[in-house]
């Protein structure tokens, strides 16, 4: 292998090809002559496209073909949505560099109403996001949830063909798509607290490839990453995969991080929230005890029960 390439693992849904491009283009800004070439992959996530994630079961569903790639040495990196990386890495790659962070909202979309107030009793909602239905039902019980999965692309054909009256997508996706005209309106942190990682791409490597890592080195944003560190650290606590009604959300001013999270149910009758602050160098031990006290307000149950289904 030249030691002026770098062979980037992606999934091929458009907006992992989004991510990886932007990698490429990132990486090629920051070294010149450096050759980046993307390794387009499918994953178990990407092939079981009828089932409810949820019941699919095993964390990393869109990541693990990208690791083997990486272990067996066919390619150096991958980028994810951190939002949909497990909290734990196989023995030999780690998370080497977080990037800054797009828009970390959900969006509500929808081609006859502007926001989730307006709809009218009863509205079908799509979304197959514990977590966004949870904060939907808790507000509006009426409405009726459907499952709606695919890419984005997919998902806003499945809102035209008048499946649903709105669904919700992260603002993220929908911005670096150029989909942005599609969203009705943003829906706030407070109506919707974010999933971990939400709107952030992280880059996976080879815990020993020193060469990979000083190339990825200028990419890393340290702001996003405390707080992602912080909102991974609640999750990881908490046990939760990314299929599970969990809302982790830091925010960064000056040295003071502050974290807000949430478990609720699926159906939005339980939920519970909690927030703390201190020196963004804490980042992890504010993750900790976040989740620790939504435990000890009982969010273990909830989160039992989810899980049994
Ligand atoms: N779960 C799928 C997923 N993973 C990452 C994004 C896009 C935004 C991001 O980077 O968080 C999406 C789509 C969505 O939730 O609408």
């Amino acid at each position: 292998m030249s030691q002026n390439v770098i062979r980037i693992a992606t999934r091929k849904s458009p907006l992992a090809m989004w991510q990886a491009e932007f990698v490429k283009a990132e990486l090629e800004k920051a070294h010149e002559g450096l050759v980046v070439e993307l390794l387009p992959m499918s994953t178990k996530g990407d092939v079981i496209l009828d089932t409810p994630l949820a019941k699919v079961g095993g964390k990393g569903l869109f990541v693990k073909e990208l690791e083997v790639a990486m272990l067996e040495g066919k390619a150096d990196i991958a980028v994810h949505s951190m939002k949909d990386v497990p909290v734990d890495f196989p023995e030999g790659l780690g998370l080497q560099v977080i990037c800054e962070r797009e828009d970390p909202r959900d969006a509500f979309v929808s081609n006859t109403y502007k926001n989730i107030e307006e709809l009218p009793q009863g509205a079908i909602v799509g979304t197959s996001s514990l977590r966004r239905q949870c904060q939907i039902r808790a507000a509006r019980p009426d409405l009726e949830i459907r499952d709606l999965r695919g890419n984005v692309g997919t998902r806003l054909a499945k809102l035209d063909a008048g499946n649903y009256d709105a669904i919700i997508l992260a603002a993220a996706g929908l911005k670096r798509l150029k989909l942005e005209e599609r969203i009705a309106s943003f829906i706030s942190a407070e109506d919707s607290l974010p999933a971990n990682g939400q709107g952030a791409v992280g880059i996976e490597c080879r815990t020993d490839d020193e060469r990979v890592k000083a190339l990825l080195a200028p990419l890393e944003h340290t702001e996003t990453r405390y707080r992602v560190i912080a909102e991974r650290a609640m999750n990881t606590r908490l046990e939760g995969g990314c299929q599970v009604p969990i809302g982790a959300y830091a925010e960064i001013d000056g040295d003071i991080l502050s974290l807000r999270g949430l478990v609720g149910n699926p159906d939005g009758s339980q939920v519970i929230r909690g927030a703390t602050s201190g020196s963004k160098q804490d980042a992890e031990q504010l993750g900790i005890a976040l989740a620790d006290e939504l435990l000890s307000k009982g969010a273990k149950a909830i989160l039992d029960a989810v899980y049994a289904k």
